[in-house]
């Protein structure tokens, strides 16, 4: 294979422009008028060449709950979003917490060729919280697992929790905890808070996931090992990470799209569209999260992407399932929330979206960037477009979106993945040319 690409005058996030020339997956020449002889060519005048996004926290649902998404669907939506690859949470049916399991959801992600597909693995047989799962064979698997969570729950065992960090040790694994403390949370509905004892719904308090990430990041120095905390979504988390860093603590911290830019004051709608674990926060919050992404605390952005079938939205408050799609507007609401607010450059997005993402989940080439020699993965956004975010938008399965009929600015124009297109001219690329190419690409 020698399909050559040339991307015709982006702007990198330095500000500078440049021609992209691609061959065989990989950024090989970067310079003015580049040509190549039978190169396919992109038009990319006035568009930002970011490097391909990388998520730390995806929920694709495959295998079990192929009704809300696939890996097929949920790396489209990816690809729609500028991602070009993903870490898939481990809460499917079965749980991923045996190498089979992995290698599965790693082949499925090979196939559909959309997105790299790394598999996160459980720290607990089952998510069960009481005994540890195979983690040394997941990481020795062919889909060499090097991010372990149970996410949707907490390993709230002090214990099993020293164990999963001292076993993660010897291969430079990562335990991603979610951080909620489920004895101060049963019942929880919502943030804890003046809007909760308003609405009367059971309150979820902001110690229940401090209080959590305060005794990880101690175990985390105890045992000398790293830990990731998801979705960070009070100021006091911010907090407590920041003085774990400055103590030299080896701990990386995540915040949403969602908790950049939406607080509590949406619940009062009842829409279940806003429902989502951790929940919404103040306003305070936001601001705090926002700071600290600014100020290095916090590493990155995860979209904690969480499909849920109509029936499981469409509902009460108290009914409903926890979480929202978000894969297709991250960068959208990154934008909106941080770069439009002055928070963060456009430098700064590249590394809170690919770089560090890329480096806590030990994804090799993909931490380098929009540079000569590395996998040709971008992705080419135009930073002035503005439009209300719709249904049709959405790419993957499930339709639980909290956008939806809100303007959001920015939009994805192409996605370049290992050197061929997902996403052209904002329409994703069809699934036989893009596994042909993926196939091709893996030789
Ligand atoms: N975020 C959510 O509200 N839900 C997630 C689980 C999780 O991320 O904790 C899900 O799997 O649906
Ligand atoms: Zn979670
Ligand atoms: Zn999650």
């Amino acid at each position: 294979m020698n399909e050559s690409l040339i991307v015709r005058g982006a702007a990198l996030v330095d500000g500078s422009r440049t021609d992209l020339l691609v061959r065989d997956g990989v950024i090989v020449e970067m310079g003015h008028a580049l040509s190549a002889s039978g190169a396919t060519v992109i038009d990319a005048d006035g568009l930002l060449a970011l490097p391909g996004l990388v998520d730390l926290h995806t929920h694709l649902r495959e295998p079990g709950f192929e009704q809300s998404e696939t890996v097929l669907t949920g790396s489209q939506a990816a690809a729609a979003g500028g991602f070009t690859a993903v870490h898939a949470m481990a809460n499917t049916s079965p749980v991923a917490d045996t190498a089979g399991v992995v290698e599965q959801v790693a082949s499925l992600g090979d196939a559909a060729g959309y997105a790299t597909v790394r598999p996160v693995g459980a720290v607990t047989v089952g998510l069960r919280g009481e005994s540890l799962a195979e983690i040394r064979a997941m990481a020795s698997s062919r889909a060499a697992v090097r991010v372990f969570s149970d996410d949707g729950k907490c390993v709230s065992d002090a214990l099993l929790m020293r164990r999963a960090l001292e076993y993660v040790k010897a291969f430079d694994g990562v335990i991603a905890q979610h951080a909620q403390e489920p004895r101060l949370t049963e019942g929880a509905q919502m943030n804890e808070g003046v809007v909760s004892g308003e609405l009367g719904l059971a309150g979820w308090p902001a110690v229940a996931e401090e209080a959590i990430i305060a005794r990880d990041v101690l175990l985390a120095e105890h045992v000398g090992s790293r830990v990731h905390i998801c979705h960070l979504s009070t100021a006091g988390s911010v907090e407590v990470v920041r003085w774990a860093k400055s103590r030299g603590i080896a701990v990386t911290a995540e915040v949403t799209p969602h908790h950049l830019l939406l607080d509590e004051e949406l619940v009062r709608s009842y829409d279940a569209r806003y429902k989502v674990n951790p929940p919404l926060r103040r306003a305070e919050d936001v601001m705090a999260l926002r700071a600290g992404l600014a100020d290095g605390t916090i590493d990155i952005v995860a979209t904690d992407h969480a499909p849920h079938p109509v029936e499981d939205k469409d509902c009460e408050w108290g009914a409903a399932a926890f979480g929202m799609v978000g894969l297709e507007t991250a960068l959208s609401v990154v934008q909106a929330s941080t770069v439009e607010t002055g928070h963060l450059a456009w430098t700064d997005v590249a590394r809170v979206l690919s770089s560090a993402p890329a480096a806590i989940g030990r994804l090799g080439g993909y931490a380098r960037g929009v540079v000569v020699g590395a996998p040709a993965n971008i992705t080419l956004y135009d930073t002035a477009a503005r439009s209300v975010f719709s249904t049709p938008d959405l790419r993957g399965k499930s339709t639980n979106s909290p956008y939806l009929g809100r303007e959001l600015p920015g939009r994805v124009v192409t996605t370049i993945h290992n050197g061929y297109a997902t996403v052209l001219d904002g329409a994703l690329v069809d699934p036989e040319t893009v596994a042909r190419a993926a196939g091709a690409h893996r030789g």
